[in-house]
């Protein structure tokens, strides 16, 4: 027999299976139970619909030692997220309960109930499904059947498992889980065996775990008792720049709007200087004046730009003596306008707060003269 390689490594198979159903279920607020060196925190937090993110682990070594690994880049501050970003560690055990994590989207459990004493194991299930109820709880633990096929095991696959069962063992468990919690289940597993064993299972067994719609409907305010109790201790928070944080916003909106504005200014000076006869400028047969104005760079940003007349697919903007207004729907298609505002009245309502913007009805206006002569 041949010694098993996973590729790619089966902890990695492993996170990407979260990653994989977080990216399905888009869920808001994810907690990772047992998070240890925060290793698949690192990747659940690139996860734009994550907008909170909490760690737990009992060991508070292992924490502290990586928990910087999770503060913002300066990528992170060149970029902004869209959405709010918080990311907390606790220390604390997953046998007792604290309110911070009570009725969260996701929570992923990864290689840690094998680890918990088989006593334990009630108190658990009370804390996670009775207490914390998430929505959809991921929960990965060695497949025992699939021992068979590692080559030189004896025993348990580390010295801290304290158990490890077969795929009918934790099958009856997550399926006793679901009566007692309301809660459905599906099974799924990373790490296959060679062609011939599929009946040994996966070598990691994964359960997942969604809350019944109606169940918080007939346990309302469950444990709530317990809500005074914080028994895990804050080790780490950290918040990520976004476009929601107001100096944040005002700024990227800011440089953007001066970029833009600042190009369509200088082509006008440019235009009145040089006669009106470089390349790049048409001429409208109707109304006798310049009409479209299709620069390289604008066509990067999927942008182009046209002067009192409409064609389709290009901004327009309208000349008033010496100002030209550039209605905000227009400026509303340029992709990096769209990604700091979420919509065109937004974008009205922050144009509207900074001063240095003028706005009339729903244009942008800049003005041409030349200030430097
Ligand atoms: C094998 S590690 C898994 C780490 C991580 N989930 C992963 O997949 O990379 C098990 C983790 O569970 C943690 N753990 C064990 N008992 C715990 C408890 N009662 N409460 C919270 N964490 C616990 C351990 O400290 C350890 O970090
Ligand atoms: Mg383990």
């Amino acid at each position: 027999m041949e010694r098993i390689k996973f590729s790619p490594p089966l902890y990695k198979q492993r996170y990407y299976f979260v990653i994989d159903l977080i990216m399905k279920s888009q869920p808001k607020k994810v907690v990772d139970l047992g998070c240890a060196d925060c290793s698949l925190l690192r990747k659940m937090k690139f996860q734009q619909c994550v907008e909170e993110l909490v760690g737990i682990d009992i060991n508070q070594q292992v924490i502290r030692e990586n928990m910087y690994l999770l503060s913002p880049l300066p990528c992170d501050y060149l970029n902004p997220r869209i959405r709010p970003l918080v990311i907390k560690l606790y220390q604390g055990s997953l046998i007792e309960k604290d309110p911070c994590v009570k009725n969260f989207d996701m929570a992923s459990c990864i290689e840690v109930i094998e680890h918990l004493e088989l006593s334990m194991l009630e108190a658990f299930s009370n804390v996670v499904f009775g207490y914390m109820t998430p929505h959809t709880i991921v929960i990965s633990t060695p497949n025992a059947d699939f021992n068979q096929l590692l080559l030189g095991l004896t025993g348990f696959r580390d010295r801290d498992h304290k158990f490890e069962w077969t795929k009918t063992e934790f099958q009856n468990w997550a399926l006793d889980i679901c009566v007692r919690y309301e809660y459905s289940v599906t099974f799924a597993g990373v790490g296959s065996g060679p062609a011939g064993t599929e009946d040994v299972g996966f070598c990691t067994q994964i359960a997942i775990f969604t809350r019944m719609p109606a169940r918080n409907d007939r346990w309302p305010n469950s444990n709530a008792d317990c809500d005074d109790i914080h028994s895990y201790k804050l080790l780490h928070e950290v918040k990520y720049p976004s476009y929601c944080d107001k100096n944040i916003f005002e700024n990227a909106l800011i440089n953007e709007m001066t970029y833009w504005t600042e190009k369509i200014k200088k082509h006008f000076l440019n235009s009145t200087e040089q006669g009106d006869t470089k390349n790049n400028v048409q001429h409208d047969q109707e109304s006798n004046e310049d009409v479209s104005w299709c620069s390289r760079s604008m066509e990067k940003h999927c942008v182009n730009w046209s002067v009192c007349k409409s064609a389709d697919g290009y901004l327009e903007v309208q000349k008033h003596g010496d100002t030209i207004h550039i209605p905000l729907d227009q400026l509303f298609t340029i992709l990096e306008v769209k990604k700091i505002c979420s919509s065109v009245v937004r974008l009205k309502e922050a144009l509207l707060e900074i001063e240095q913007f003028e706005i009339a009805g729903d244009n942008l206006v800049v003005c041409i003269c030349d200030n430097e002569k």
